[in-house]
């Protein structure tokens, strides 16, 4: 049987704690405040994720060690620009024969790094020991059991099939997969493309111009995610298009609600005031701009979005950007 340690005790590490323990997995979970740790041991994270109750394979410490003792299954899931120096601090207390989860959906700023590079400099796991876990995967749906799919996706096919059989669950399905450099792009990505689809929304825009959104951002997504050696079939799976679906289109996306308020005229610092919390797209929108840049990628709703939140452009001066561009051919 498979011990894990989650490191995070938020939306997505809790329902995925919850996932791993109705797949047979026992979890232990980490978090750095002694409210959210004594709430999972009382059995409910009320400020997470209220409507789920935990299972009495679930407990937490605040004691990172504590939380690795025994685990042969490390899962991460902290905010992406906080990874580094969390495992700058914790990152040797995991056991060196467990294979690493990344649950997290961002690019590092400054060094552009997806996470499963993150986790390989900060803390010395061998990328054939990392999976990346990604899809359609809105937290407060698979807390209540709705059934939802997902990519692990592993340099090394063995380390997947771990992994997926240990969060195999009656609601939970994960599919296998090695092209973790495209699971991650389009993990990141589509939370840039969230904020530009909530924008629209927020300005009273309908399907059409969300549905244009979602289409030319999974071309910008492909167009990178290819570029640094992601494979195009996985921007059509479950980790591209099929989180890219329910990120855009949900209410119960952070980084789409966040783009609403944009759209309605809140500025980024009133946004951010209101949000609890993390909205991936905000922080990795200049991280992927640069990433793209890098390699010499168009990106023009990334660049327009990652505009309004680093130069205060409103929603208005970036609709009529993106429409007055020259005409091009579609697959261009
Ligand atoms: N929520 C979802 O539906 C969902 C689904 C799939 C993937 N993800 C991804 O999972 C990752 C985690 O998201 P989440 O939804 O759990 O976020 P969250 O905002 O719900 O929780 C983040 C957790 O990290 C903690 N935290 C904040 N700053 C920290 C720091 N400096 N060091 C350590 N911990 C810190 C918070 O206290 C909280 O426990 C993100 O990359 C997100 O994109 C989220
Ligand atoms: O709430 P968001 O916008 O962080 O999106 C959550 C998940 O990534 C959906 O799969």
């Amino acid at each position: 049987m498979t011990t894990a340690a989650v490191y995070g005790t938020g939306s997505w590490g809790t329902a995925f704690a919850a996932v791993l323990a109705d797949a047979g997995t026992d979890c232990t979970m980490w978090g750095r405040r002694d409210e959210v740790v004594d709430a999972i041991n009382a059995g409910r994270n009320d400020e997470y994720l209220p409507e789920l109750p935990l299972s009495p394979r679930i407990r937490a410490t605040t004691d990172p060690e504590e939380a690795a003792a025994g685990a042969d299954l490390v899962v991460l899931a902290v905010p992406s620009q906080t990874l580094r120096a969390n495992l700058e601090s914790w990152g040797s207390a995991l056991p060196q024969h467990a294979d690493v989860v990344s649950l997290m959906k961002g690019v590092e700023l400054g060094t552009t790094k997806r996470m499963s590079e993150v986790i390989t400099d900060a803390a010395g796991v061998d990328p054939s020991r990392i999976a990346v876990v990604s899809g359609p995967n809105l937290a407060r749906e698979i807390a209540v059991k709705q059934p939802a799919a997902s990519v692990v996706a592993s340099s090394d096919e063995s380390a997947a099939q771990r992994v997926a059989d240990a969060c195999h669950a009656p609601y939970f399905r994960p599919y296998t997969g090695t092209d973790v450099i495209g699971t991650e792009i389009a993990g990141a990505t589509k939370n840039v493309i969230a904020l530009a689809v909530g924008m629209a929304e927020g300005l009273g825009m309908g399907d059409n111009s969300k549905a244009s959104i979602i289409t030319r951002g999974l071309a910008e997504t492909m167009r990178l995610g290819t570029a640094l050696g992601g494979e195009a079939v996985t921007f059509a799976g479950l980790a591209g298009v099929g989180d890219l679906i329910a990120t855009c289109m949900s209410p119960l996306s952070r980084n789409h609600s966040f783009g609403v308020r944009l759209g309605q005229g809140m500025s980024v610092d009133e946004v951010v005031a209101v949000t609890k919390q993390t909205a991936e797209g905000v922080k990795s929108a200049t991280s992927i701009l640069d990433l793209s840049h890098r390699h010499g990628v168009d990106v023009p709703i990334i660049e327009q979005v990652n505009a309004m939140i680093t130069e205060g452009r409103s929603a208005q001066e970036v609709v009529e950007t993106l429409l007055s561009r020259p005409r091009k051919s579609e697959t261009d």
